[in-house]
């Protein structure tokens, strides 16, 4: 901002119009200004480089202001959905200034002024939002007693609290909910915010205060206590919320009604997933941006709304089993029913949800009027497929609203354009009033056809029309070479290539009459239009509730459809700890891949809580921990499950160290990201926790790494206690954990034929005998003489340390043995070898030798 900043000091030195757009860019510093010159947006200083980088269009100058030339680029104005929608989508914010003033009349620079201001959080233009994807703004007001997050989706209206006890907390929750804008403090010193959002507002404290928060919100909801909604106890978090709703009041600039109630969420009352797991499970999105996330495969909904809805439960499985046995309930009664039909009377309904939110901001287009009426049509059609007792909840929920679709049928045209701008939206018939101007209107039209008719006749002119543009009102056009033949009463009043236009009086007395109806008739059904939202916005309530009522449906249908598909059994919730799974699959890797897959148990308990799996690389032990971790997810989700049986107790969070990845953000290495994932683990993990922990200790030398595995195995097992999938190459373990009270070895089956391995998955008891990494290196292709070289160290490897403790496959031993620095000069080929080759093998065997000493 710096450039337009200091040209503020003195506006003077700057023309008039430079003068009006700083004056405005001065109130809206952080933002990108969108200035409206005839058909463009302009942008001007740092908003232009910054806009013309982001987008990727050109930087021009305008003119010269205070002696300096001014960058300049722009973006027309019929694209500019376009590019806002990129500029958003990069945590950019704008706002849009219109020229409200009447140029004819103005003096200087027409008057312009902000009309809207978009921000990633607080979007609800149907352009600028994907659809299965909810924009949430989200706040954070930390305390001395604890840390208040509050989040609003503002295009369905749905706003809620919470409190955690600290700052480790406050990330999880916050990576959970993917914040499209983050409002903190600006005392708050937040490290490396982009981590947390890309978008992240520092606003002023005052905004935070946690009993101004309160009253906003009694205001908001019209009511004298908060209790109704449960969450006045929770004085920080309503600090959060009252900054949401004073950014609200300066990007919206409108009433939010459909902002009804808030909602208080408790930690507790979620299975947690720590953010490194969220993103390692691949959850909503997969690591590799290929669509196989758990999400991409579940998700069949009929809605967007289903769709969100359905993220949402897999970021937040519930750890209430009386809910998820009702979800349940309800997945079981839905697949008795005639789900194909429900299907498609579901993919009806449209974006309910965001409609009504549209609705409530006065933005709602035609088209979403339409949309929201067949959604209300197929209400009814709905309600007599929902058939069974456990479905009754939903059945009563359904309830038409015949009154309001009565209305919208008689309100508007079968098929409405975009924008009421142009009008042909509101129905004939449904108001007399305009209906005369459109009939005047109309008759006038005839009228024209009339006078093309006589005037054709009375100058001989076969080619003579009537017209209209928008600059010259109606006309007679003739062609050039008949311009001989035209009356006196003719006025010229354009001169085309190959045609000439005029006027005559009579035409223009009935051009005014014309537009005079047409533009009462179009004034007439923008008042019907607003006066409809009006009627609408009675019934919001009303129509919110059908909204979350039908986005449920939608999901629950999806699960039962699914399972159907996929051949998912309803699990059985517990009171008891524990997990037991007979004939369990991957639900990802089971639809992706072409194979087969192998059905797995697991078997988790207080007696038997740590598993410690071994077998060979590719053998199918992470598959088998993630599916384990995914099943869970699922099930707590209200998701039957890909397995024959499922009893799953109590989980309060799942942790996972899975796969290594250099965290070159941070600047950390393979080996602490790991550590530091380890120690989160081993600080947090309870006795009903799931932990994943896949190859601990590979990034460090093969003693340190045995020492660190078995020290985290040995601090699972016997201190936390969790429920514990250990995956690892070090055989000492087996001997060392998998033989303790609480442990139990068990293997992924593979079986050698020569130099081939074959991999059954199957998972068995007891340790491997084995790890055929030297085989599955082939299978990848390493060179065949590389692999050779492999296999002679490996022998000689464990002959040599046949009586040492470390049996471990993987790093490769880092000490040569000696015969097999005489195997390496044995295998060269010297008649084949040119004099460079020769002289770089001696050099490498050198170095052999030297690590031999
Ligand atoms: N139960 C199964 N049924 C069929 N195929 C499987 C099964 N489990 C794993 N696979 C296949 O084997 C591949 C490797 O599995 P996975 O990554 O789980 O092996 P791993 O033992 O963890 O290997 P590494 O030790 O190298 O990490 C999977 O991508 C999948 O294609």
């Amino acid at each position: 901002m710096s450039e337009a900043k200091n040209s503020t000091l003195d506006l003077s030195s700057h023309t008039p119009m430079m003068q009006q757009y700083l004056r405005i860019k001065a109130d809206y510093s952080d933002l990108l200004l969108f200035y409206r010159m005839g058909d463009f947006y302009e942008l001007f200083y740092d908003d232009a480089k910054r806009a013309a980088t982001l987008l990727d269009i050109s930087l021009t100058a305008r003119g010269q202001s205070n002696g300096q030339p001014i960058p300049m680029a722009g973006v027309p104005y019929h694209a500019a959905e376009n590019y806002l929608a990129r500029l958003l989508e990069l945590g950019e914010s704008v706002a849009i200034c219109e020229q409200v003033g009447d140029p004819a009349t103005s003096k200087g620079p027409v008057a312009r002024e902000v009309v809207r201001v978009l921000t990633p959080g607080t979007l609800t233009d149907e352009a600028l939002l994907s659809a299965d994807k909810e924009q949430l703004l989200v706040a954070l007001c930390p305390h001395k007693s604890a840390i208040g997050i509050a989040t609003l989706d503002l295009a369905s209206g749905r706003f809620s609290v919470l409190e955690v006890a600290d700052w480790q907390q406050a990330q999880v929750e916050l990576a959970r909910l993917d914040a499209a804008e983050l409002l903190v403090p600006e005392t708050l010193q937040l490290n490396q915010p982009e981590q947390y959002c890309a978008c992240t507002r520092a606003r002023p404290e005052w905004e935070f205060d946690c009993e101004s928060g309160e009253r906003m919100l009694l205001r908001q909801f019209q009511v004298d206590h908060l209790d109704g909604f449960g969450v006045g106890h929770l004085q920080v978090a309503l600090g959060a919320a009252g900054a949401i709703l004073n950014y609200l009041k300066v990007t919206q600039r409108t009433a939010l009604p459909h902002i009804l109630s808030i909602q208080a969420e408790r930690r507790d009352e979620a299975l947690l997933i720590d953010p490194v797991s969220r993103r390692n499970l691949e959850l909503t999105q997969s690591l590799s941006g290929r669509k196989n996330s758990l999400y991409d495969i579940l998700n069949q909904t009929s809605t967007a709304m289903g769709a969100r809805l359905l993220k949402r439960w897999l970021t937040r499985p519930l750890t209430d089993h009386s809910a998820t046995n009702k979800r349940y309930d309800t997945v079981a009664a839905l697949q008795l029913t005639a789900m194909e039909d429900i299907r498609l009377n579901l993919r009806q309904i449209g974006d309910l949800e965001r409609i009504l939110a549209r609705v409530a901001l006065k933005s709602a287009r035609p088209r979403d009027l339409s949309r929201l009426r067949t959604a209300l049509a197929t209400l009814p059609n709905l309600q007599q497929q929902l058939t069974g007792a456990a479905l009754q909840d939903y059945l009563t929920a359904l309830e038409p609203i015949p009154e309001l679709t009565a209305l919208l049928e008689r309100a508007i045209i079968a098929d409405p354009p975009l924008l009421i701008r142009d009008g042909g939206v509101i129905a004939s018939g449904y108001d007399s009033e305009l209906d005369e101007y459109r009939a005047l209107a109309q008759g006038a039209s005839d009228f024209l056809q009339q006078i093309e008719v006589r005037e054709r006749q009375r100058t001989g002119i076969s080619t003579l029309k009537v017209g209209y543009n928008k600059v010259h009102g109606y006309y007679i056009e003739t062609s050039r070479s008949a311009s001989g033949q035209v009356p006196d009463d003719y006025q010229r009043r354009q001169t085309l290539k190959n045609a000439e236009r005029y006027i005559i009086p009579e035409l223009k007395t009935y051009e005014d009459k014309v537009l005079q109806s047409q533009s009462r008739a179009l004034a007439r059904e923008k008042y019907l239009y607003d006066q409809l939202l009006e009627q609408l916005l009675e019934h919001l309530a009303a129509l919110k509730q059908r909204a979350q009522s039908l986005a449920e449906l939608d999901v629950l249908l999806n699960f039962a459809r699914v399972a159907e598909q996929y051949r998912y059994t309803r699990p059985q919730l517990s009171s008891e700890l524990g997990i037991k799974l007979l004939e369990s699959r991957h639900p990802v890797i089971e639809q992706i891949q072409t194979n087969a897959f192998i059905a797995n148990d697991v078997s988790l308990s207080p007696s038997q809580r740590l598993l410690l799996i071994t077998g060979p690389n590719m053998g199918g032990k992470s598959t088998y921990m993630r599916q384990t971790a995914l099943i869970i997810i699922m099930a707590y989700c209200g998701c039957f499950v890909p397995a024959d049986h499922a009893t799953i107790g109590p989980i309060d969070q799942i942790f996972t160290r899975i796969g290594a990845s250099d965290d070159l953000a941070s600047g950390r290495s393979t080996f602490m990201v790991e550590m530091t994932e380890a120690a989160n683990i081993l600080h947090n993990a309870t006795a009903s926790s799931l932990v994943l922990m896949d190859e601990i200790g590979r990034g460090t030398s093969t003693y340190d790494g045995l020492a660190l595995a078995s020290a985290c195995a040995d601090a699972l097992l016997n201190h936390n206690q969790a429920l514990t999938l250990f995956a690892t190459h070090y055989f000492e373990l087996t001997e060392r954990i998998g033989t303790q009270p609480g442990a139990h070895n068990v293997h992924v089956s593979a079986v050698e034929q020569g130099d081939q391995i074959a991999f059954q998955h199957k998972l068995e008891s007891g340790a491997a005998s084995r790890s055929f990494g030297i085989h599955v290196a082939q299978l990848a292709g390493l060179p065949n003489a590389v692999v050779n070289l492999a296999r002679t160290y490996l022998a000689d490897y464990e002959q040599q340390h046949s009586a040492a403790p470390v049996k471990a496959s993987t790093p490769m031993p880092q000490v040569a043995p000696k015969s097999a620095l005489a195997e390496a000069i044995k295998q060269l080929n010297i008649n084949e070898m040119t004099p460079l080759q020769a002289l770089q093998e001696l050099q490498r065997l050198q170095q052999l030798s030297q690590q031999d000493d």
